[in-house]
């Protein structure tokens, strides 16, 4: 695995502090009896082009900015062989291929994964009594704390904020343990168990170490990511999410993928975490294409059809990994309100530019201007700009997304091996005036 580069400049630096666009959490108004379906209808054809103009007439977002702690408590210093023993034995796994679809494996209780129910005792213990000094994170649900279960795991604790009558936080708990129970993959976040007691509403998963993807495109932790990793990156989610769609019993629609909710490991394997909004998709043996639903997601990555329409597909994870494939390769967050009007809206930005065949100056600034970055950027932005087709008819499925992901790394590698050195000893180092 390629290590990061040092970062050139960090743009937002502020070690411990975290953006977060704001979550969507509504109801707006019918259609949406939640649980219904429709039956098909005569796919319609979208041009893809004209994604270009379209984005998010419908953001008006706001930012609010989390406190969070990422020391490593002397007590929870990793790693004895049991402390991460899942996440070590994961990526080794991973490391003999990727793509490789994971299967169950044992809890750290005896009990089955997913029905683990822990006690308020045993949480008091792993989390020192939610210590300040373990709290990890902040996010809409409630904080995040590490800790240690009795037989060493290392485990991320995330507590619910106490709010018994909010009908939202409920739900919101109620689908993350009913989704995280269901799911196993190398790709996501492991689930270990969880408490509903009195107040008290509490999600145990294995602890992802190293931060997540929007930290490190932020460089919060000092290090460039490489383009090449960040296609790693993307491969990882694309397999994590088809697994959602394609390989579960019923196809579950995670609904907020985004860059924060992106945690990586050590060997910058990435980890989908945070399965709050997910739902299931429609029965498509039933003949139903899509489910009526109210819209949860956040600003920026979410489906402007779904957002128009409230119908719920698979396509619409696959726009919002469109969204995160522009992040990927600008390394900027989807909406920037302090940019001038016209890049306020990342991906249309990029998309304009790529349409113009100028793609070389949407690279996040921090990433060399080389041939082989250059080819990358252009095949990464040639399928963001199918995941971003308007109507969702025209958007690759999650599986498809995975599929040209590896032909791009295959094609990419390929030109390193041969081409590349006389390419690049033939010198194209692009200068690109930065807009
Ligand atoms: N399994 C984990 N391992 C390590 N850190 C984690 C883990 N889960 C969450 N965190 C940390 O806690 C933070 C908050 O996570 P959480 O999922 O509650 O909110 P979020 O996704 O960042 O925000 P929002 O709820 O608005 O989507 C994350 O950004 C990450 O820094």
């Amino acid at each position: 695995m390629k290590s990061p580069q040092p970062c050139y400049g960090q743009r937002n630096a502020r070690l411990g502090t975290r953006s977060t666009p704001e979550r969507f959490h509504y109801s707006p108004g019918p259609p949406y009896s939640d649980a219904s379906t429709v039956r098909k209808r005569n796919p319609v054809a979208g041009a893809a082009k004209s994604v270009v103009g379209l984005f998010m007439t419908c953001f008006n977002p706001t930012e609010t900015i989390n406190s969070t702690n990422f020391g490593e408590s002397e007590e929870f210093k990793p790693p004895s062989v049991a402390s991460d023993a899942t996440g070590s034995n994961r990526d080794r796994r991973r490391s003999s291929g990727r793509g490789v679809y994971g299967s169950p494996q044992n809890s750290t209780h005896e009990r089955e994964p997913g029905s683990v129910k822990f006690t308020m005792e045993e949480i008091y213990k792993a989390t020192r009594n939610f210590s300040p000094s373990l709290k990890i994170g902040q996010g809409g649900f409630g904080t995040v704390y590490k800790g240690r279960l009795e037989n060493g795991t290392l485990v991320a604790i995330k507590r619910a904020k106490k709010s018994l009558y909010d009908k939202h936080l409920g739900a919101e708990f109620q689908s993350e343990v009913r989704t995280l129970a269901q799911v196993e993959h190398l790709s996501l976040v492991k689930f270990y168990g969880f408490l509903q007691q009195d107040e008290e509403r509490i999600i145990v998963v294995e602890y992802v170490r190293n931060g997540t993807l929007r930290e490190h495109l932020d460089c919060v932790h000092g290090k460039v990511l490489d383009l090449a990793l960040r296609l790693d990156i993307a491969i990882d989610v694309a397999h994590a999410v088809t697994y959602l769609h394609t390989y579960t019993d019923h196809p579950i629609i995670h609904r907020d993928i985004k860059s924060s909710n992106i945690l990586l490991t050590e060997n910058f394997r990435a980890k989908v975490a945070d399965f709050g909004f997910a739902r299931m998709g429609a029965d498509s043996d039933s003949g139903a294409t899509h489910v009526s639903t109210q819209v949860k997601g956040t600003a920026g990555y979410l489906d402007p059809e779904y957002l128009k329409t409230y119908q719920l597909t698979e396509k619409s994870d696959v726009f919002s990994f469109g969204v995160l494939l522009v992040e990927l390769v600008t390394g900027r967050r989807p909406i920037e309100p302090k940019r001038e009007l016209k890049e306020r809206i990342t991906a249309r930005w990029a998309m304009k530019k790529f349409a113009e065949d100028d793609s070389i100056s949407i690279l996040d600034p921090r990433l060399e201007r080389t041939a082989a970055n250059n080819l990358l950027l252009e095949k990464i932005l040639e399928l963001a700009l199918q995941c971003l087709a308007p109507h969702r008819q025209s958007r690759p499925g999650m599986k498809k997304c995975a599929e040209i992901l590896w032909c791009i790394r295959k094609d990419c590698k390929e030109l390193s091996d041969s081409d590349f050195h006389s390419l690049s000893s033939n010198s194209r180092s692009y200068s690109v005036s930065e807009e």
